[in-house]
């Protein structure tokens, strides 16, 4: 359950707020001052913090820069009495995620929690993508090409560029785009992912750009987009080849001006987003088709890091076979399952059509049915049985 904490001087505010949050669900607690509030935010973990700003012994713009120097991720919501809005503007600058002016309206508060909670997600999951890169995310492999793709990553991940990811599906153009916010100087910040193959046609505009309420049937609040949410960090548009011919064109834009319009909005919102787009497609041939708009590829393919299929990197397979064997192991708390060298050799020769994340299911597949112990007849067997 979400966890919020409302840190206010006047007890009635407190009360009222306390009420319409715990209507909705979310866990509240209550500070009656900065010095109280600051001291919980410390000591537990609030996923978002509506924090008046005058208030005695410490007041909220101070607050809020003390929590983040804890190193809190807390998203802070600010309340600003009515005319008093120019301060709410500061501490916005100074990484509040909103502000909404006292007496509350209820629909831009519940707006103002929830995009904020989208937020303190996007952040929560950056820093679980992160621990799992230390663990496990390695890009594995000794061959030549895999050798110069991490050479390549390790040049342009400090850079700003924007990169185009090509390759099959399942060849690792996630991890590379992973990589690749982990190495740079956005990494604290969020690497939001979008899969634009699974949004709807007509979804996507508002799943990138947000959404005003009203916008279209069923907006009944503020929404913010992806664009918004990964602002100061990395933006990672997966399967860029089937997004709509209409989003592409406002993608260009927010590249272009990094500005975006929220859908329904009238109002340009400056956003600082890295993008990485990548696509299994061969967007040469969706430009000539009129698929994809060539400004656009332009803008995108700065640099193009081409990962390599599994079938043209085969020396690999031993070592992705146990690391994936090592991983799955601690995944299912087992012992460490060992592959005996002809075995091996035959997952080699295999095409290997879903390549690196195919190799994983076969792997995952035989620890669970032959134990500890994997041999080339268990191999065969199964491979054969088209397993
Ligand atoms: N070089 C590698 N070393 C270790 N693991 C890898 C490597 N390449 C891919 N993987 C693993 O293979 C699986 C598929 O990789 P990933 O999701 O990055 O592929 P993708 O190209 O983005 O796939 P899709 O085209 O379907 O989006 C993941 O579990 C990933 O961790």
């Amino acid at each position: 359950m979400a966890k919020l904490i409302i840190v206010d001087d006047e007890k009635s505010i407190r009360g009222a707020l306390r009420d319409i949050l715990e209507y909705e669900g979310y866990e509240v607690d209550e500070a009656k001052d900065g010095e109280e509030g600051l001291d919980m935010i410390i000591k537990s973990s609030y996923d978002v913090a509506l924090c008046d700003i005058k208030m005695p012994k410490m007041n909220g713009l101070d607050v809020l820069l003390k929590a983040g120097e804890a190193g809190k991720e807390t998203q802070f919501v600010m309340i600003s009495a009515f005319g008093n809005v120019e301060n709410a503007v500061e501490a916005t600058k100074r990484g509040a995620f909103d502000f909404v002016t006292k007496p509350p309206d209820l629909n831009r508060l519940l707006g103002a929690v929830r995009n904020a909670l989208d937020r303190s997600k996007s952040v929560q999951q950056t820093r679980l993508v992160k621990n799992q890169t230390l663990q496990s995310s390695d890009i594995v492999g000794q061959s030549p090409l895999i050798c110069r793709l991490r050479d390549a990553i390790s040049r342009v991940a400090v850079t700003e560029a924007r990169i185009l990811i090509t390759g099959a599906n399942g060849s690792g153009k996630e991890l590379v785009a992973k990589q690749i916010h982990e190495r740079s100087s956005r990494a604290t910040m969020p690497l939001v992912e979008v899969n634009c193959a699974a949004i709807p046609g007509e979804l996507i505009e508002s799943e990138l750009f947000g959404h005003e309420k009203g916008a279209f049937t069923g907006a009944t609040g503020r929404r913010i987009g992806k664009f918004e949410q990964a602002n100061g960090g990395t933006l990672f548009l997966d399967e860029i080849g089937d997004m709509s011919l209409s989003a592409q064109a406002k993608v260009l834009r927010a590249l272009q001006e990094s500005k975006i319009i929220r859908v329904g909005g009238d109002k340009d919102i400056k956003i600082n987003v890295r993008v990485i787009a990548a696509t299994n497609k061969d967007l040469r041939k969706e430009i000539q088709n009129g698929n994809f708009r060539e400004d656009l590829y332009h803008r995108l393919s700065v640099i193009v890091l081409a990962v390599p299929s599994l079938a043209e990197r085969r020396d690999d397979i031993p070592l992705l076979i146990n690391k994936f064997l090592n991983d799955l192991a601690t995944e299912y708390g087992a012992p460490v399952s060992r592959m005996d060298k002809a075995a091996m050799d035959h997952l080699k020769k295999l095409s290997w059509s879903g390549n690196v994340r195919e190799l994983r299911n076969v792997v995952e597949r035989l620890m669970i049915m032959c134990g500890d112990k994997i041999t080339l007849d268990d191999v065969q067997f199964y491979t054969n049985l088209g397993l």
